[in-house]
């Protein structure tokens, strides 16, 4: 059946569970709180201690055994608990012959208070090993990634995570690979508004943007804080494949340093643009919408230093640290420090971290690199982790200085590239 054709009948997930309750002191009911854990109610949304709706009075309070104990003689129930009620009672010494009565407590549970885990479990058929678990929160947006076997019901389970998750107004799956130039998604709407236009926050900051139109990703909000921490005032960023600004823009703000920040894809720097200016940033943080290399040429031709480069395009960014080879001139101190992200894929015996650096000495043909840490980003599958690989250019790639005329003067010297 397809699924534009199934309804959420959520008759389905209504049923009673039975319980056993005991009718304690009001003034007792922590002291039963305390001694009972593991033994009372443990269903989401209930509470294991509750008024006596029963018999109305104040002074009583319902205490609910957890759900696996189904004996009104208690006799299922643990020997030192049954004791631990005996004591109480002894203690109280009350002629109340209601008190420490125990009576069926009957809790009707359906749609409302299942989990969505167990409501996909209930409405997928068996044949479905793995129910949906996980999404990603943007915005208001949920992004899902549906496995083949489960698409009959994206627009049931999108429903489903809709009706489960108040700060979610549209749900979308991803449709195909993200094999972009931009690392955009192509997805789908299975449920809620048709608006993909986000307006988010991560870490004080905040963000707007098109969700189709440029990339995000939330799993990296950890880093969007770890990376700019290690800036400070005197550093001058350049951000190569900056997005919509999730390290310029803290960078600027917490270390108050300059950032170049460029991304090639207009969409992206449109919205980098009116990121900065949300986040009160345009004194410090300079837009440009041009290719990752072109843009570090640029810098370096229009004179502007900078002293930490960040390369977040972890598919490609190892390609383009070409760009440093023999960029800059003696003139140049410090080298910038490169912080270059990477996708690992290790399913061999030298450490991931090892595998990292060898990609870097590899495209700059040297091995004298100093790398100031290798710092795994996270697990991106089995055996595929994302690295952030920091170091220092090698001296060896500053441009020879070169005689541009006969003069051996040294005020007459010329930089040029080799
Ligand atoms: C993985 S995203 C990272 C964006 C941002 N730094 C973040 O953490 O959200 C890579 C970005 O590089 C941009 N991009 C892709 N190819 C590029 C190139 N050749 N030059 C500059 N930017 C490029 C994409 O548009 C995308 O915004």
């Amino acid at each position: 059946m397809s699924d534009s054709a199934l309804k959420l009948d959520k008759t389905i997930f209504e049923k009673e569970i039975h319980c056993v309750s005991i009718r304690v002191p009001s003034k007792c009911a922590n002291k039963f709180m305390k001694n009972f854990g593991g033994h009372l109610l443990d269903m989401k949304k209930f509470k294991p201690i509750v008024e006596d709706n029963i018999i109305k009075n104040n002074n009583y309070r319902l205490l609910i055994l957890n759900q696996k104990y189904k004996k009104l003689d208690l006799s299922d129930l643990p020997k030192d608990k049954r004791d631990f009620i005996f004591q109480v009672q002894q203690e109280e010494q009350s002629a109340d012959v209601e008190l420490f009565k125990c009576e069926p407590y009957n809790i009707k549970v359906g749609y409302d208070s299942m989990p969505a885990e167990e409501v996909f479990r209930k409405i997928l058929p068996e044949s479905i090993k793995e129910v949906p678990s996980s999404y990603e929160q943007v915005g208001h947006i949920a992004h899902i990634n549906l496995k083949d076997d489960v698409l009959p019901y994206k627009h049931i389970i999108g429903q489903v995570i809709i009706d489960k998750s108040p700060s979610v107004k549209t749900v979308v799956n991803k449709v195909g690979n993200i094999s972009t130039q931009f690392r955009e998604f192509h997805m789908e709407v299975l449920a809620g508004e048709n608006d993909l236009n986000v307006d988010m926050n991560e870490h004080g900051f905040r963000y707007k943007f098109d969700y189709s139109k440029v990339y995000w990703n939330s799993r990296l909000g950890t880093e969007h804080q770890r990376l700019p921490k290690l800036f400070n005032k005197d550093d001058i960023v350049a951000d190569m494949f900056a997005g919509v600004g999730p390290f310029a823009i803290p960078a600027s703000k917490n270390a108050k340093c300059a950032v170049h920040a460029n991304d090639l894809n207009p969409n992206s720097y449109e919205y980098l643009k009116q990121n900065v200016k949300l986040n009160k940033v345009e004194k410090l943080v300079t837009c440009y919408n041009m290719d990752g290399r072109e843009f570090i040429k640029h810098l370096v031709e229009k004179e502007i230093k900078f002293t930490q480069v960040i390369m977040n395009l972890p598919a490609s960014a190892v390609e383009f640290i070409d760009v440093f080879k023999g960029l800059f001139t003696a003139e140049y101190t410090p080298l910038p420090v490169i912080h270059c992200y990477t996708f690992i894929r290790n399913d061999q015996e030298e450490s991931s971290e090892s595998l990292a650096k060898q990609s870097v000495r590899d495209v700059l043909g040297v091995n004298d690199i100093t790398f100031t840490s290798v710092y795994n980003v996270r697990n991106i599958a089995p055996k595929k982790d994302m690295y952030c690989v920091s170091f220092k250019l090698p001296v060896n790639h500053k441009r020879k200085l070169e005689l541009t005329d006969t003069q051996e003067s040294s005020d007459s010297k010329k930089l040029k590239p080799q």
